[in-house]
């Protein structure tokens, strides 16, 4: 559904008139209902090959290759067609949900405006549409996350809420640009249980940016190892852990048990803990659904080695 062919970006410097190469011809495919996760360490290029696809790249900057979504090629997409695109296919899930949320408009505004008959629908069912949506992502007091404006609302429960908006509006392409880094490590477990989840019910296709091999490989059917702007290799999880290709991909994964504390989110995912429902992630036992159903049960080899090992992050 999703083909990037020879994928360039050129950013320019307006001071100087400097020309940049981030993105050196990347490639890869996405098909209906896969996810691919995008890992890499910082400034490979993760962010950046997102926003060409939802065309918000810097302002100035050069995009070349061909984006193709289930056959329109966006960038030779201009005006109303390309804002439709953008509006009903793709849908972006950033590190910081406040970004998503008007701030000086409630959080039943979001979910009712993102609703794609919402000029036909009454204000009572709605509101109670919306209520359904947040109950979706494990929200139980609807009525008071509804009358919240974002500021009042942990950034856990506003990741939801912005989960919520994206699987109601059932784009084509979920691009989730490394959606729990901002939370602390219990509440990530939960929010990318929950979107593993609702994505997978609803059979939606994701890219899934992050520098977490182990969170990717639980929650992606494929991995695209990226480097200073170039793919070095894809593939599935087990293709990478058991064959990686390239010593960059062998370096990252060796650096993986150092970073992550006990309770990392993937051991949760493999876990099968219920999620949203405030379950003990880190017993490793709660719940019985969750997202265990999932082909993301091949990350669950990476995860055993790393479970109370504490790093920089679980001091925090
Ligand atoms: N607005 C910008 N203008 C010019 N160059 C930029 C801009 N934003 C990012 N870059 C550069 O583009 C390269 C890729 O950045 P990108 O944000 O895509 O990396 P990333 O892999 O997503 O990293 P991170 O995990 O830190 O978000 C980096 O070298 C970065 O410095």
């Amino acid at each position: 559904m999703l083909k990037i062919d020879g994928l360039v970006l050129t950013v320019v410097d307006p001071d100087t008139g400097l020309e940049t190469e981030i993105l050196h011809g990347s490639s890869f495919e996405l098909a209906q209902g896969e996810a691919l996760g995008l890992v890499g360490e910082s400034g490979s290029g993760k962010s950046m090959t997102l926003k060409c696809i939802l065309g918000i790249e810097p302002g100035g900057a050069r995009v070349e290759g061909r984006i193709e979504l289930d056959g329109a090629d966006l960038l030779a997409t201009g005006g109303e067609a390309l804002r439709r695109i953008r509006a009903e296919d793709l849908a972006l899930i950033a590190q910081n949900p406040h970004g998503a949320l008007n701030p000086v408009l409630p959080v039943e505004r979001f979910l009712v405006e993102g609703m794609s008959d919402a000029r036909k629908t009454g204000r009572s069912e709605a509101r109670e549409r919306a209520a359904e949506l947040l109950r979706q992502v494990g929200i139980d007091d609807t009525e008071r996350v509804l009358r919240s404006y974002p500021h009042q609302l942990s950034g856990g429960m506003l990741q939801r809420v912005v989960i919520a908006g994206a699987i109601s509006g059932e784009p084509k392409l979920l691009l989730a640009d490394e959606p729990t880094t901002a939370l602390d490590v219990t509440t990530q477990a939960e929010v990318v249980a929950i979107l593993d989840e609702k994505r997978r019910e609803h059979g939606l296709s994701m890219i899934f940016v992050t520098h977490d091999l182990d969170l990717a490989a639980a929650v992606c059917d494929r991995l695209a190892v990226m480097q200073d702007g170039e793919i070095l290799e894809i593939g599935t999880p087990e293709e990478i852990r058991d064959r990686p290709r390239t010593d960059y991909t062998r370096r990252l994964m060796a650096v993986r048990p150092m970073l992550y504390p006990e309770g990392h989110p993937a051991a949760f995912l493999e876990a099968g803990a219920e999620p949203g429902r405030g379950a003990d992630h880190t017993s490793g036992t709660s719940g019985a659904s969750g997202a265990s159903g999932t082909s993301g049960a091949s990350g669950a080899s990476w995860t055993s080695g790393v479970s109370g090992i504490s790093g920089e992050e679980a001091g925090a």
